[in-house]
């Protein structure tokens, strides 16, 4: 049977962010896409102009709708909105057994619009680390997450297991924001084995709208055919490399990735 991959996250009206990117991605990786909306949000490459959040009714009777006739073989979250939401979510993930979890801790967008309310962080540490088989931090999440200022490569590496020690399995902290190596986009993965780097090549491109998001997405729609973590977090960071190289240049601002280019027959020509 093919694998069905749920996420719950906020919408982007843009279609390069949120539930749409999540569900182009599963598309393309040949696994069946389910969403739970969260939150609408009005937004486009520009920036977010609005965010409206779903009642605690509709968010339930989604999952409950998805528990009653699918077999959910991954799923992630992305944008929240706020703690009560956050804990409707968490209640809904461990009363249905879903897993594995990749959380995503989405708190701002790349413009600066903040998609959460700070007390949603709280509710995220307490609510939905605990069940996460990964968390993926950009690194001013993980700052807030590991309550500490990442400058350095080691700074990396400790918030990474300091945001473990706090309940998630594992960690992967993004990298897209590491000014220290302008020509890299390296992202440090933590395990309860070990700490493994992974290294792209950086593009000087301002088209990186949904990168967090697709990225998730990729990590979770290999962990639903059964790839191992570590496997899976470099199949999904080189399909991403590949489709921030072939960005289509679409919209004013800060564009959407290739989403075609997560095929694993993809032609560039
Ligand atoms: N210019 C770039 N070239 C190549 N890879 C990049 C670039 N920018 C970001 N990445 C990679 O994209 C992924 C997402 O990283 P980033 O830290 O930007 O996440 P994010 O801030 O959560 O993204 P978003 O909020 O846009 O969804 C990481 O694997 C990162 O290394
Ligand atoms: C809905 C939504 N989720 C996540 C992000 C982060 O990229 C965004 N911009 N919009």
């Amino acid at each position: 049977m093919r694998p069905q991959v749920l996420t719950i996250a906020g919408t982007d009206s843009g279609g390069g962010a949120g539930i749409q990117a999540d569900l182009k991605t599963f598309e393309e990786r040949d696994v069946f896409g389910m969403s739970v909306v969260v939150a609408v949000t009005a937004q486009n490459t520009k920036g977010v102009q609005g965010v409206y959040p779903l009642s605690i009714e509709a968010i339930e009777a989604q999952m409950r709708s998805i528990a009653d006739d699918f077999t959910v073989s991954a799923l992630k979250t992305g944008m929240l909105v706020d703690a009560e939401r956050v804990e409707t979510v968490a209640d809904g993930i461990r009363r249905f057994v879903w897993r594995p979890l990749v959380v995503d801790p989405v708190m701002v967008a790349k413009g600066g619009a903040h998609l959460v309310a700070p007390e949603a962080i709280e509710s995220i540490i307490r609510n939905l680390l605990p069940l996460a088989d990964l968390i993926t931090p950009n690194t001013p999440e993980a700052e807030v997450l590991a309550e500490m200022t990442i400058r350095s490569d080691e700074d990396r590496e400790k918030a990474a297991k300091k945001i473990m020690m706090r309940g998630a399995r594992a960690v992967l902290l993004k990298g897209g924001h590491d000014k220290n190596h302008p020509d890299k986009a390296r992202d440090c993965l933590a395990t309860k084995d070990r700490i493994t780097w992974f290294t792209a090549n950086r593009y000087p491109t301002p088209h990186t709208h949904g990168t967090g998001c697709t990225l998730s997405s990729l990590i979770t729609a290999e962990l639903a055919k059964g790839s191992p973590l570590e496997k899976g977090v470099q199949t999904a960071k080189d399909l991403l490399t590949r489709a921030i190289a072939h960005a289509p240049e679409i919209g004013h601002g800060h564009g959407p990735v290739s989403h075609w280019s997560l095929r694993s027959d993809a032609n560039h020509d």
